[in-house]
């Protein structure tokens, strides 16, 4: 077992709480920084995410053994205290002694050694008592999602349907991905992957569902163009967006480019597709992922969708607009414990990008609305609030998807994704359509 894969795992969750990065970004660049093997990386992978996502149980059980249970903890010793609690707690694997030794070898390397004794008896008492302990009684605490998000699912779906909601994000992600029929279908890179490694979807054509597959872009078929990487939600979007070959589409939002791969998939690669993002970086990552799956319609551009020019008018615009992200907290665990503050002024802008979005849909044409939250201020709120100022849109009734309607009443033109009962993130969509002339 190898003490690199925890100072790994340190270097990354300290990243997290002291620069606020993401957490995906933040694991593979320690991992490449720390030149890890595989196996290495893997568990160095697992406690990284464990830590994220358990980090209120983690720091339950923790204070249980501290002599002062109040006591304000250095940051980097409270993550390797937590490091240690994740192993013993939930990987069964691991001895609990393996656990304590690695964490004390990370606090000799801390600060010239100076928390060394205090991490070893923390951990020698948690290790002979964290069994004792009563489970947590909060549940906020049992769920690891802080009380502001429970209020706020509470208030915006009542408490039954959060209830269901906080059991289903406390779950992994699945990884899924798109096939790109112009390139490969589904039976091509079945039988090109390791068996049992992916199973095609019941509810949408094109999307197979991965099983410990590592990183997908290893895999058969990645460089050549074959699919990408796009989560269930997102391409049920992209099925709402129902975009037609030979069509003129705008992706106003449109970075790292999942979406709008989709649609100029769904569009045979005929007709036009710009995609926008505000940064020249991200800009690059659309680029480089159109080229790669041969998808030449697509010409990608950085503009500010709130301000930006655009003379052409299209049949259908997608805003996929910037959000707090409350319904992908199982894949990006760290964006849980963003205070609600942080967000306070999303939906100012979200409507902003929308009517400024509306411009450029022809008469007759369609506009999109979409967020990766839930959160209805970002969500229903947004769109309310633009169709009372703007007589010249109509609500559009989304065409029906296989999945379950968790909110009673939602109108035909919103739909709000949970991750209860089937694999997708949380996502919301709404249609609008301007009137003809
Ligand atoms: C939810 S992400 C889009 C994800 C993308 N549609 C996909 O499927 O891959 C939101 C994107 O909006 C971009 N963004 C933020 N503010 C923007 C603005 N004012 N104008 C254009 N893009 C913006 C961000 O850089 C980010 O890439």
């Amino acid at each position: 077992m190898a003490t690199s894969s925890r100072k790994t795992a340190l270097a990354a969750l300290n990243d997290v709480t002291q620069n606020e990065g993401y957490s995906n970004i933040v694991i593979d660049k320690a991992i490449r920084a720390a030149g890890l093997e595989p196996r290495d990386a893997a568990l160095a992978s697992v406690i990284f995410y464990g830590v994220l996502e358990k980090r209120m149980t983690l720091d339950y059980y923790i204070r249980k053994f501290l002599a002062k249970p109040k006591q304000k903890l250095d940051e980097t010793v409270l993550n390797i205290l937590r490091i240690a609690a994740y192993q013993m707690l939930y990987l069964d694997k691991i001895p609990d002694s393996a656990a304590v030794n690695e964490a004390v070898l990370c606090a000799s390397d801390y600060m010239r050694g100076r928390y060394k004794s205090f991490v070893n008896g923390v951990l020698r008492s948690f290790a002979r008592g964290f069994r004792e302990v009563p489970e947590p009684e909060s549940e906020s605490v049992r769920w690891n999602i802080p009380q502001a998000i429970i209020d706020l699912w509470t208030h915006d779906y009542g408490k039954p349907l959060c209830a269901e909601l906080l059991r289903a994000m406390s779950g992994r992600a699945k990884t899924y991905i798109r096939v790109n029929p112009l390139r490969a279908s589904t039976a091509s890179l079945l039988s090109a992957f390791p068996a049992g490694m992916a199973e095609p979807v019941d509810m949408l054509p094109d999307v197979l569902c991965l099983h410990d597959a590592g990183d997908p872009t290893l895999l058969p078929g990645f460089s050549d163009g074959a699919f990408h990487v796009q989560d269930l939600s997102s391409q049920l979007l992209c099925s709402l967006v129902d975009p037609q070959p030979g069509e003129r589409v705008a992706d106003v939002c449109a970075a790292p480019g999942g979406k709008s791969f989709t649609l100029a998939e769904r569009m045979k690669n005929e007709g036009k597709l710009d995609a926008f993002d505000l940064y020249k970086g991200r800009v690059r990552l659309i680029q480089k992922g159109a080229q790669r799956l041969q998808l030449s319609i697509i010409s990608a551009a950085v503009r500010d969708a709130a301000t930006g020019d655009c003379a052409a008018q299209y049949d259908r615009v997608l805003c996929d607009v910037p959000c707090s992200g409350l319904g992908v907290i199982r894949r990006k665990p760290e964006i849980r414990y963003k205070k609600p503050e942080s967000f306070a002024e999303l939906p100012a802008l979200q409507l902003r990008i929308l009517e400024h979005s509306a411009a450029l849909v022809r008469p007759g044409g369609l506009l999109f609305y979409s967020t990766c939250t839930l959160h209805d201020a970002e969500n229903g709120a947004v769109v309310r609030a633009f169709l009372e100022r703007h007589p010249e849109f109509e609500p559009y009734a989304l065409p029906a998807v296989p999945i379950r309607r968790h909110i009673p009443d939602e109108p035909a033109h919103t739909l709000t994704m949970m991750p209860i009962n089937f694999g997708g993130d949380g996502f919301f969509a709404a249609g609008l359509r301007r009137k003809d002339g």
